[in-house]
């Protein structure tokens, strides 16, 4: 059985989670899928970085809470996360991309990506800044590297909503699609509406993991706006920039708008949407809408999210899962690997090492 060496980048929330997976459940998973995972580096801002070329033990660290982790004074630690020259150099075959989403310029996320894929590794990624924001490049870069760039997480969290679309639209014509695509504010519309004020919302969406590390890209719609993005590029060959995606959020609407809607039988809902012309153009857009009750989204509450595609043959085709969540996430990443996996299993780039390979500390 072969195996894939992972480097993780950004050690919060989603990538604990998928160390959890491999530590909890590797053995499983390589019994299933025909591969086993091992993680070699992790680099985090707050932690540091740590590389062990013959795997490093996962236990210890996520039995540590994640504020009191220190990669410094470990054998291959440094209490500097050492982005560039782990991922550069350490030999992992996979680079695990889950630092905070920057939806200006996508940055640091944007170079760690570039990093991997021009040192000849496949990417998986849940943040949205590189996707979004230079999709079609990295996917060009990936190419000439004949390396995979995956980003399923990137929107709706594990739900396949990427995947689906292109693998199973084939011969459909999408004509648009709209959708609820953000966790943290279906969480937070719902919990006004049950009487909470909205710091306390905020504070719960936190606790639970759906929110961003600066959840004002969530409340202010900039999070959709992203998806958005990553949705009409990868589905209706759009080529869309931020400034393209007209954004509204949710701070506006208050606790007692949200109360006296659903006295009317209105649920406020943030929606993002994007449509194709008969000329090719696409419009793009994020506000929120008070839905009347029969609407197909309007029944979509908590950290579930939804998307409508709308198609020539079948008409609407809704895809709903969760749209956000730590294990949820982490799912996602495992179906990037998954991916990668099938695609390259036939190639030089599948796990082909029963034996450690030759190795190099950073
Ligand atoms: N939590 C969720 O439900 C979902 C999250 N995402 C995306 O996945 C990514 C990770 O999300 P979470 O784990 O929830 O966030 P998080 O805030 O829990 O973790 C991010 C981690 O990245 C680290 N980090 C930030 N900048 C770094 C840098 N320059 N170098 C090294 N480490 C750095 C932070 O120290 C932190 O530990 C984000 O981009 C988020 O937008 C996507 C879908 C769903
Ligand atoms: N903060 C986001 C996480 C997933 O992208 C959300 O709440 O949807």
């Amino acid at each position: 059985m072969g195996r894939y060496d992972l480097a993780l980048i950004g050690f919060g929330g989603v990538n604990r989670a998928l160390a959890e997976l491999i530590s909890q459940s590797g053995e499983r998973l390589a019994r299933e899928l025909g591969f086993a995972l091992r993680v070699v580096a992790i680099t985090d801002l707050r932690a540091g970085s740590l590389v062990d070329p013959d795997g490093i033990e996962l236990a210890p660290l996520l039995a540590t809470e994640p504020g009191e982790l220190s990669f410094a004074g470990l054998a291959g630690g440094s209490a500097d996360p050492r982005n560039e020259s782990v991922i550069r150099e350490v030999p992992a075959d996979i680079v695990v991309e889950a630092t905070f989403t920057n939806p200006t310029d996508g940055e640091p996320a944007l170079s760690h990506v570039r990093w991997a894929l021009e040192s000849g590794k496949h990417v998986c990624t849940t943040n949205k800044g590189p996707v979004a924001l230079a999709g079609r490049a990295l996917k060009q870069l990936a190419a000439e590297r004949d390396v995979s760039f995956e980003f399923e997480g990137s929107v709706l969290s594990g739900t396949p909503i990427l995947r689906t679309a292109e693998r199973m639209f084939g011969g459909l014509e999408i004509t648009g699609v709209q959708g609820i695509m953000n966790g943290t504010s279906n969480y937070i519309l719902g919990r006004l509406e049950e009487g909470i004020e909205l710091p306390a919302a905020i504070a719960e969406a936190q606790n639970l993991g759906y929110a961003e590390a600066d959840p004002t890209a969530d409340i202010e719609g900039h999070d959709v706006q992203l998806k958005v993005m990553i949705l009409a590029n990868e589905v209706l060959g759009a080529d869309l920039r931020r400034e393209d995606v007209f954004c509204e959020g949710i701070s506006a609407i208050t606790p007692n708008e949200v109360r006296d809607a659903a006295r009317k039988g209105l649920r406020w809902k943030l929606v993002g949407s994007a449509t194709r012309h008969e000329d090719g153009s696409v419009d793009a857009r994020v506000a929120p809408l008070a839905l009347p009750a029969h609407h197909p989204l309007a029944g979509i509450s908590g950290p579930l999210n939804a998307v409508a595609f709308h198609t020539d043959l079948l008409g609407t085709v809704t895809v709903c899962g969760p749209g956000a969540g730590r294990i949820e996430t982490a799912y996602a990443l495992l179906s990037d690997i998954i991916a990668i996996h099938q695609r390259h299993s036939d190639d030089d780039t599948a796990p082909t090492r029963p034996v450690l390979q030759e190795t190099h500390r950073v």
